[in-house]
This record gives structure tokens, sequence and C-alpha cells, in this order.
């Protein structure tokens, strides 16, 4: 027997998606965006909310992936939701400048709509110049990831301040914009702001976000299938690129020749361009010298590590999102036992609240100890001279045979030498024990290689930061 709804019902659709929304965005977010909204009309299984003006298009973007977890988890059959302002709606009459009514068609074909969860549904018929959106763009984006949502402290204040500047003036600020950061430092967060603030501005934009290692998937996809032409266009037509992970590009010859020619053609017409990468481009082994250099092209921003006041920000704002008081000493416990990552910090803020939520139980420090307890643990794991062997090696592209290897040349030696450094300073292997695992290297050069790292770490500014970037690594 099927169910069909009836009018009430439908009407409620809405209603209670947003009264699940509610629950999920922080209240000023949903008294702005999301109270304003009202129930439309159902076609088929698209529902259509009515919206006040155009500046609320973004919320379909914003909310897109909230919102298909309401429709699924109150097992709605809706298949899309489109959002239109009454002019863009065709049921409404329109007062034509003379005065007299515009004839209504049957169905509202001009309005944006989205597809939920899945690829974008394209708008049929002229839209209204105004109702134009590019949702296919839009719904890479992650809506969690806005610049209100980033937390700004010590290192990434300068990182932050580029990408708003880029956001604000694409193509004219900074092209490219090169962000670089150890793992979940908040790179992509900083990317995906970017998209939705030109977004916000310029609602006809298009914007793409593709990580280095889907462009490669891709590109290899197009090769195969000879679509090489769409591939291109597809990367070559829009007016913000955003690609993550370039380092994947690593190696990869092809790869990096499309996206040189991706660059210069975007370059050239004016298009903004920002990448993402986990070390500097002077850092980027196996890499075109022409791409390197381009990427110096602009402005070159890091990300540092957190300070502890700001990992207690960002603590407490994403409890905040979470409608969950946290109280201090908790936020300090937390922020000071969870290292850098702001990842992890986030999973231990997660686990947390579930944990408290399923016992039932209020968040104190007690609590949390005990909760967080194993999480905590986990992360002061022994660290091994083979994990380190391993993180030199990825980070300097070689083989973890090559440290070990009777090779005195400059760029064996070098990596050679930060491995047994860091050797000494995070485990408790003793001299000739880090010797014997450096392929037998005698206690004496072990002792002078970590003096040389020591002395030019102070000296060397680069060097300090590898350094930084392969103990936040490995620990
Ligand atoms: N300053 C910040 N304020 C608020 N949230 C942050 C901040 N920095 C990072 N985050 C959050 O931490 C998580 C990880 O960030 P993100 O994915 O952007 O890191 P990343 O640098 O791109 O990492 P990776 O190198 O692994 O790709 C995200 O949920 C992001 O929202």
């Amino acid at each position: 027997m099927s169910f069909v709804p009836t009018a009430t019902a439908v009407l409620n659709y809405w209603v209670r998606i947003l009264a699940a929304l509610e629950k999920k965005i922080n209240r000023q977010s949903y008294e702005t965006w999301l109270k304003p909204t009202r129930f439309s009309h159902l076609e088929g299984k698209k529902l259509f909310v009515r919206i006040p003006s155009t500046d609320f298009q973004h919320i379909g973007d914003r909310y897109a992936d909230l919102i298909q977890e309401a429709i699924d988890n109150l097992g709605l059959d809706v298949d899309s939701v489109a959002f239109t302002t009454p002019e863009q709606d065709p049921r409404v009459p329109k007062v034509r400048e003379d005065g007299g009514f515009a004839p209504v068609p049957s169905h509202s074909q001009n309005a944006p709509k989205q597809r939920l969860g899945g690829s974008a549904s394209s708008v049929s018929g002229p839209a209204p110049e105004q109702a134009r959106f590019d949702w296919s763009a839009a719904s890479q984006l992650n809506p969690r990831y806005q610049f209100d949502a980033f937390v700004i402290g010590s290192g990434n204040q300068f990182a932050t301040a580029a990408a708003q500047a880029v956001a604000e003036r694409p193509s004219k600020a900074y092209n490219p914009l090169f962000l670089y950061g150890g793992v979940g430092m908040g790179k992509t967060h900083l990317m995906h702001a970017i998209g939705h603030d030109v977004k916000r501005r310029q609602p006809h934009a298009s914007i793409s976000y593709v990580s280095g290692e889907k462009f490669t998937n891709e590109m290899i996809n197009s090769v195969r299938y000879d679509k090489m032409t769409g591939f291109r266009d597809k990367f070559r037509n829009v007016d913000v690129l955003l690609i993550d992970d370039i380092q994947f590009l690593a190696g990869k010859e092809r790869t990096q020749e499309e996206f040189f020619h991706t660059f210069n053609t975007l370059h050239e017409s004016m298009k903004q361009i920002v990448i993402a990468s986990d070390r500097p481009p002077k850092e980027l082994a196996d890499f075109e010298d022409r791409l390197r250099s381009r990427f110096e092209w602009g402005l070159i921003a890091d990300i540092q590590p957190p300070d502890l006041e700001t990992k207690v920000a960002i603590l407490q704002k994403k409890a905040e999102s979470e409608q969950t008081q946290l109280p201090t000493d908790v936020a300090m416990f937390i922020a000071s036992n969870v290292r850098t990552n702001v990842r992890e910090l986030e999973g231990a803020l997660v686990r947390l609240i579930a944990w408290c939520s399923m016992h039932g139980v209020e968040i104190t420090l007690a609590v949390t100890q005990q909760c967080l307890k194993q999480f905590i643990d986990t992360q002061v794991r022994k660290i091994t001279i083979e994990t380190i062997q391993r993180t030199v090696a990825e980070q300097f592209g070689m083989r973890v045979a090559e440290l070990k290897q009777k090779n005195n040349s400059r760029q064996i030696v070098v990596p050679r030498q930060i491995a047994m450094y860091l050797a000494k300073q995070l485990t408790e292997a003793s001299l000739p024990e880090i010797g014997r695992q450096f392929g037998g290297k005698h206690h004496t050069t072990v002792m002078h290689s970590i003096a040389k790292i020591d002395e030019q770490r102070r000296a060397d500014k680069d060097l300090n930061r590898t350094i930084n970037k392969l103990m936040e690594t490995l620990s």
C-alpha cells in the first residue's frame, strides 16, 4: 500500500526539516537564514522552499548535508529541494510593468534546484538572471567550512588574512595563494571558506574544489576514455580553482604537465587559483621547476600548529555549534592533552559529547578524564626509529633503504642526519643503537650528525620548520 501524503503532511515536510536543522546549527545562523524560509509546494519528489530574497540562496549550499541528513532521518519522500524567491516562482502572478499580470506557467521550471547528496541537476529553461546559481560547484564545498567557523590564532592569522583578501578580491589580491601546513591544521577549511565567500559575493562565479588525488584520477580516466576535452573544459573554465593536497602530484609527470597548462590558462585569464599543500613549494620533491616557481608567483602562507589558547577557543567554538556547554577546565584539559592536530582535537570533543549523552551525565573534568583516557594514552604511544625513518624518507621523497646506505651525497646525508637527530630526540635509543639502525654507523658519526642538525636548526628557518613538521607528524 503506498502512502499518499496529505497537504498538511507535505506542508510539514519543511517544518520538520527545519526542526531538525534547528538542533544542529547555531541559533544566530538559524534565526537569520532558516527561520524566514517557508514551505512553497511539492512537485513530484521535489520540495520547493520559499526564501525572502536571492541573498538566501546560499542556504541550499551551506546546509545541503544537514538537509539531506534530516530528509533521510525523517524518511521523507523527497529527492531534491529547490529554493525560490517569490519573483522566481512562476506560480506567483507577476505584475507586468504596465500593471497587468503576466501569464502563470503550469509548473515552475525556472527555479534553481539542488539534488541533495548527489550531482547537481541542471536548471531547465532560461533562469532569471539573478536566479543563476552554480549548485554543482557549490556542492563540493563543505557547508561547515566557513570563515566565521574558523578560529584565528597566531599560527593561522596570516593565512586567514590572505584567504579573506583572496575571497574579497579574487585574482586581484594574490594569485596564486599557496597555503601550506601540517596535517589537520585547517588548510581545507580555509579553501572552502574562500569558495563560500566568493559565492556569496558573486553568485555567478563558478568555483571548483578538487584534491590533487581527484585531479589525477580524473585525468587518468579522461585519457583512458578519450575525454580530455571535457576534462580541460572542466578545470580551465572556472573563476576560482581550489586545489588541495597538491603534493599528491609528486612524480606524476603527465598530471603535472596538465596542471601546468590549467594553471597558465587560468592565470592568464585572471582567474583565481588557491593551492594547499603539506609543505612549501621549494620542498615539493619530484615537481617540475616550472610548476614550483609558479606556485611562488603569488603569496605563500603557512599555517602553524595552534597554541593552547587557540586550541581552547576551537574547542569552545565547536562545542557551541553542537549546542553544548564546555566548562573551561575541561577545554583546557583536552587542549593540553591532545596534540596539535585540530582534527584530533575535534575528534576528542565529539567522543566526549557522545559519551556523556549516551550515559546521561554532565560534562565535568572527572568524566572527561575517564572518557578520554584511552584516546590520550594512544597519543603518547612509543615512537620507533623505523617510524622516524619512514616519515623522513617520505618527507624527502626517498626510500628508507637509502637512509641506511653508505652514500654520502648531500641529498642523502641531510635527511639521514635529520632522522638520526629525531631518533635521539624522540626515542630512548642510545647512540650505538641509533648507529646500528642506520646501516651500522659508528656512534661518533651519530653524535656528529645530531650536533650538526642541532646547530643548523638554529640558523636555518626552513630546516627548523621541516623538523618541527616531522616532529608534529611523528608525535
Ligand atoms: N582554526 C580552526 N578553527 C576551527 N576549526 C579548525 C581550525 N583549524 C582546523 N579546524 C578544523 O579541523 C579539521 C581539520 O581541518 P582541515 O581538514 O582543514 O585540515 P587540513 O590542514 O586540510 O588537513 P590535511 O592536511 O589532513 O588535509 C576540520 O574539521 C576543520 O574545520
